[in-house]
């Protein structure tokens, strides 16, 4: 589902967390939104799930105001992996999945059979059906991220957001997640703080600076070390990778970056303690 962001402007204070924005992103298309901490990466993704009501601007999802349009009708297209999201504590793993089926059913339907092929289904492709019974609180952070992510897989959606989607995931998950996002053919627009993940997986990669867009295109077009150095003060080289050939990045310090300490190194303050 194509989504169009239209000066957009919204935030928290007098002071806007994120102002002037424009993005056109394509149906199906898979976008990571990089930015340093505190740039407006959420605040901005809020604006699109309807948890923060834009000051100016619009957003369109396909051909509707995403503002007018009936909570219901945003709730079946839109599905969220949020950063603050807790996915009820209280439930079994596979009951959580389920609340996703609820923009789908009436107010007094009971999940059927078909919403529960749909659920079990999403706990396979996460791999969360080994705990499906096991109570959420019980979980670890990880098992718990692949629990919100079947939620929201469970919703049906046209337009997935993520935020900060490979939060306590090990490496494996993280690439498991990101090709299973990516291989829907839904828009996925994520939230990423791993910018070789942004530019491995994503076709567009829009970065916000100051709660402004600094940078939106393809990754070899955007990832560039002028850019990087400016925005996230780290030196940065973009590189094919050697087996696929995708974009890979590597990251360093800016030169101007406090002295890297060698591992093991005792902190100076300590070191005529441990002499
Ligand atoms: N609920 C809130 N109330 C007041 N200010 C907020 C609130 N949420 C965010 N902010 C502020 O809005 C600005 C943008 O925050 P936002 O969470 O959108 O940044 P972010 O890019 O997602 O950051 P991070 O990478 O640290 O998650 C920050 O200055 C932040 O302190």
């Amino acid at each position: 589902m194509r989504l169009r962001v239209e000066g957009l402007t919204a935030g928290w204070t007098a002071v806007p967390a994120v102002s002037g924005v424009d993005l056109d992103i394509a149906d199906a298309s898979m976008v990571a939104l990089v930015g340093p901490n505190g740039s407006g990466k959420s605040t901005l993704l809020k604006t699109v799930y309807r948890a923060l009501r834009p000051t100016a601007g619009r957003l369109v999802l396909g051909e509707a105001d995403v503002w007018r349009l009936p909570h219901r009708d945003v709730a079946r297209s839109v599905g969220v992996l949020g950063q603050d999201q807790h996915g009820g504590f209280d439930f079994t793993a596979r009951e959580a999945v389920a609340l996703g089926r609820a923009p789908h059913l009436g107010v007094f339907d009971r999940i059927g059979p078909a919403d529960a092929a749909v659920v079990a289904e999403c706990m396979e492709t996460t791999g969360c059906a080994a705990f499906a019974d096991r109570p959420v609180s019980t979980l670890s952070g990880g098992e718990r991220q692949r629990v919100l992510l079947a939620r929201a897989l469970a919703q049906r959606p046209r337009l997935l957001i993520l935020d900060e989607p490979t939060n306590h995931l090990d490496p494996r998950h993280q690439f498991d997640v990101l090709s299973l996002v990516r291989g829907m053919g839904i828009t996925v627009i994520a939230a990423l703080h791993s910018l070789d993940l942004a530019a491995y997986y994503c076709d567009t990669v829009v970065v916000l600076s100051g709660g402004k867009v600094a940078g939106a295109g393809a990754p070899d077009e955007v990832c560039t070390p002028g850019l990087l150095r400016r925005v996230f003060g780290v030196e940065a080289s973009l590189l094919p990778d050697p087996v696929d050939g995708r974009p890979r990045l590597l990251i360093r310090p800016a030169t101007d970056s406090p002295p890297h300490r060698a591992a093991g190194a005792a902190p100076q303050e300590n070191r005529e303690h441990t002499a």
